[in-house]
């Protein structure tokens, strides 16, 4: 049996523009997705006591048709169990084995679909776990990799590497394409707003690919955004938050005009500004989820929890951690 947990994350700046070439900064938060990967006798047994489909906690054996029994339709069950099918699968190319069985128990601090990166987290945790059960240790870098394939071909070949590099080395990172590094921050504390709600993270960015495609200043808006990230790297590396937080506005603004923002996130973002926070802006596929605002006020926490449509607000510090086990026997 073997435990391995993986951080979630916010984005600075980047989401959407990433899956197209543009850079983005990532950064992992301490909130943990931990995966439990026991060998066993015959086939996939999964139990995730935090994903519910219809009401129903899913634990699913991987029999003949490998489907819960519940009355939901096959996309969404897809979409929910997608990723830990694909992480597996990835264990077992890694490893050299074919249809191997395993028990696999998902435990996650990390709200689903709410941009908080809980599918590159539940991935990489679980290729970690998955290998070392197995005998098989992944440097990070190969965990991150083989966790951007299960996203790509759960978001049908359109993910970036972004959350599953930043969710397997920890701390803030920089990608841009193939080019995958850690960075070095100043001390940023963010707070999160989450509304309570999900966002459909392939639906989105396919949202977002078809106004690229028909608009030529919505392909000028995902430039703009690469743009933004370019001068959050310079208000990086000068310490400059109230810069930092300007871009993240901006970056709002425009992830908005990609029609990936919703009334919730907008009103939480607004919030966030008006009791003194930097910057605000969603993060992740958006849709619906969680707001990052860069903090410099306790009144921020307060303030969106006043706010309607905000279901939680919390502190989240930057993780340095990136995948590790918790325990090996
Ligand atoms: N605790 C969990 N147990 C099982 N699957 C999970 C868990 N957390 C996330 N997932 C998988 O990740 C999906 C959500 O990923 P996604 O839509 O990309 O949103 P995000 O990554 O922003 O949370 C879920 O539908 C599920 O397939
Ligand atoms: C929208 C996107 O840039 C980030 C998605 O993040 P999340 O799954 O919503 O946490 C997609 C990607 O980079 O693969
Ligand atoms: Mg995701």
């Amino acid at each position: 049996m073997v435990t391995a947990s993986a951080p979630g994350k916010v984005y600075l700046f980047g989401e959407h523009a990433v899956v197209y070439g543009e850079p983005a900064v990532p950064c992992a938060i301490e909130l943990r997705a931990e995966v439990t990967v026991t060998q066993r006798e015959d086939g996939l047994r999964v139990q995730a006591n935090d994903l519910s489909l219809d009401g129903f906690t899913v634990e699913y054996d991987g029999d003949a048709s490998g489907r819960p029994d519940i009355d939901v339709s096959d996309s969404l069950v897809d979409a929910a169990m997608g990723y830990v099918n694909e992480a597996i699968a990835q264990v077992e190319d890694a490893a050299g084995v074919e249809d191997a069985g395993f028990e696999v128990q998902i435990d996650s601090e990390i709200p689903l679909g709410a941009g908080l990166g809980s599918s590159a987290a539940v991935a990489v945790a679980a290729i970690d776990a998955g290998t070392r059960e197995l005998g098989v240790e992944l440097a990070p870098e190969e965990i991150a990799e083989r966790a951007y394939r299960v996203e790509n071909e759960v978001q049908d070949g359109q993910a970036s590497r972004a959350d599953t590099f930043c969710s397997a080395m920890g701390g803030a990172v920089r990608v841009e394409g193939e080019d995958c590094r850690q960075i070095g921050t100043p001390d940023l504390p963010f707070v999160i707003g989450y509304d309570g709600g999900a966002g459909d993270t392939g639906a989105l960015v396919a949202g977002v690919r078809e106004l690229r495609e028909e608009y030529g200043f919505a392909a000028d808006t995902v430039e703009a955004i690469g743009d933004i990230v370019r001068c959050g790297e310079q208000a990086l590396a000068d310490g400059d938050v109230a810069e930092l937080g300007q871009l993240m506005n901006f970056n709002h603004g425009l992830l908005s005009a990609l029609g990936v923002s919703s009334r919730s996130l907008d009103a939480m973002v607004w919030a966030a500004r008006n009791a003194g926070a930097d910057g605000a802006k969603l993060t992740g596929a958006g849709g619906g989820g969680c707001i990052v605002a860069l903090d410099d006020s306790p009144e921020t926490i307060t303030a969106l929890e006043y706010t309607p449509g905000c279901e939680q607000a919390l502190r989240a510090e930057l993780d340095a951690e990136g995948v590790h086990t918790e325990g090996h026997r």
